[in-house]
């Protein structure tokens, strides 16, 4: 048996102008694990509607964030990609849910190299239904379909690995360092509702109701908001921050139905208006920098901040190549890879 490691991250188009984002848009709208409605209704939404209209405007966005190199999100990732194989002794391969980098290809590169025993690692701290639950499936039904021959190890969300938890504040307290602030926000992309009570393994404790989260439950295992709630809370802890200097809210909602709330704009907004001029703000939902943060965080929401009498605004960057990261990761790899397999009496 050989080991190797699939690291899996979102993915970009493959370049910003409409027609590629909407190549892009409409592969990922269409996942139903993302806009989890029957096919028909879906489509008609999707291919009908967002998608007449959305490209556009997702395109500008793109264009804002990007670089000569590419998508941000791709190159940070291969560079993270690039780093840890430096620091560990079986292949690394990178792979995207969507877009171009598939997660076949990805496979086919670590078979080549004679790899029959992966690690499956979506980059996502958290667990979702539109995120890690889709790559795995993915990653599955194409083991079946194409590598009947590889077994696969999944990576758990590591939202509360103590390693993510120092590697996370650390970044923030050195981001931070020297600057003023008054409040810390933690935006994390938003779920619709419905996700997370798909999710629910006990088929009625994730009520979102502001104490399901803070009340033990093995719910909390597939529980987005739960994970969300935890790394804020390891992290004041960690940072030794005073309650009510720091909170949880969600970005990026797309549609009509209700996401997990407070939503990041609204809350920027209310900040302004209410006063506080030094806010800062952490993305813990993405470990690379994106769209989201670079665009919808560094620009949008400093744009709204000042609008409403905001001054300073401290956007701390993703995890993204950070050695300390990178350590972490190569050493998880490290120990999974070095595990000597139990033998099993027949
Ligand atoms: C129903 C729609 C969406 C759900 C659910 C969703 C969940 C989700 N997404 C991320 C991470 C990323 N999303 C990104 C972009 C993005 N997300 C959606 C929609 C949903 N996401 C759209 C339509 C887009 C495209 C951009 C736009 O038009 O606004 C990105 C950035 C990708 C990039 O190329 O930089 C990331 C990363 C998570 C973690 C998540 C659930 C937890
Ligand atoms: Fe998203
Ligand atoms: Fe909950």
């Amino acid at each position: 048996m050989k080991k190797g490691v699939l690291l899996v991250n979102l993915g970009s188009p493959d370049t910003p102008n409409p027609k590629d984002v909407k190549r892009y848009l409409d592969e990922f709208l269409m996942d139903e694990r993302v806009i989890d409605l029957p096919y028909v209704l879906r489509a008609i939404l999707v291919k009908g509607i967002v998608l007449n209209t959305r490209p556009k405007k997702s395109a500008e966005a793109y264009s804002k964030i990007w670089w000569e190199e590419g998508s941000p999100l791709i190159v940070l990732s291969e560079r993270l990609q690039e780093k840890i194989d430096q620091f560990t002794s079986v292949p690394i391969a990178l792979a995207m849910r969507y877009g171009s980098m598939s997660i076949e290809n990805g496979l086919k590169e670590l078979d080549e190299q004679g790899v029959d025993e992966v690690l499956l690692i979506p980059l996502y701290p958290q667990f979702a239904m539109a995120t890690t639950e889709t790559i795995v499936v993915l990653a599955e039904e194409l083991r079946k379909s194409m590598f009947p021959h590889m077994s696969f190890t999944q990576m758990p969300p590591f939202y509360n690995h103590p390693d993510y938890i120092r590697v996370l504040s650390e970044s923030i307290k050195e981001s931070l360092e020297g600057k003023d602030y008054e409040h810390l926000l933690f935006s994390y992309h938003g779920v619709p509702k419905r996700h997370i009570r798909k999710s629910d393994i006990t088929n009625g404790h994730c009520k979102m109701n502001g104490i399901c989260c803070e009340t033990p439950s093995p719910a909390h295992q597939f529980c987005y908001s739960h994970q969300c709630k935890e790394v804020t809370r390891l992290v004041g802890e960690y940072l030794e921050m005073e309650d009510g200097t720091y909170s949880t809210t969600f970005q990026s909602r797309l549609g009509f139905d209700p996401w997990l709330t407070p939503y990041t704009d609204r809350t920027i907004e209310r900040m302004g208006l209410g006063g506080t001029k030094k806010l800062a703000i952490a993305t813990p939902a993405f470990v690379s920098d994106c769209l989201e943060t670079l665009e919808e965080i560094a620009m949008e929401g400093e744009e709204i901040f000042h609008e409403v009498g905001g001054k300073e605004f401290h956007v701390i960057p993703c995890l993204n190549t950070r050695e300390d990261w990178v350590k972490v990761l190569s050493r998880w790899i490290d120990e999974w890879a070095l595990a000597t397999p139990v033998a099993v009496e027949a």
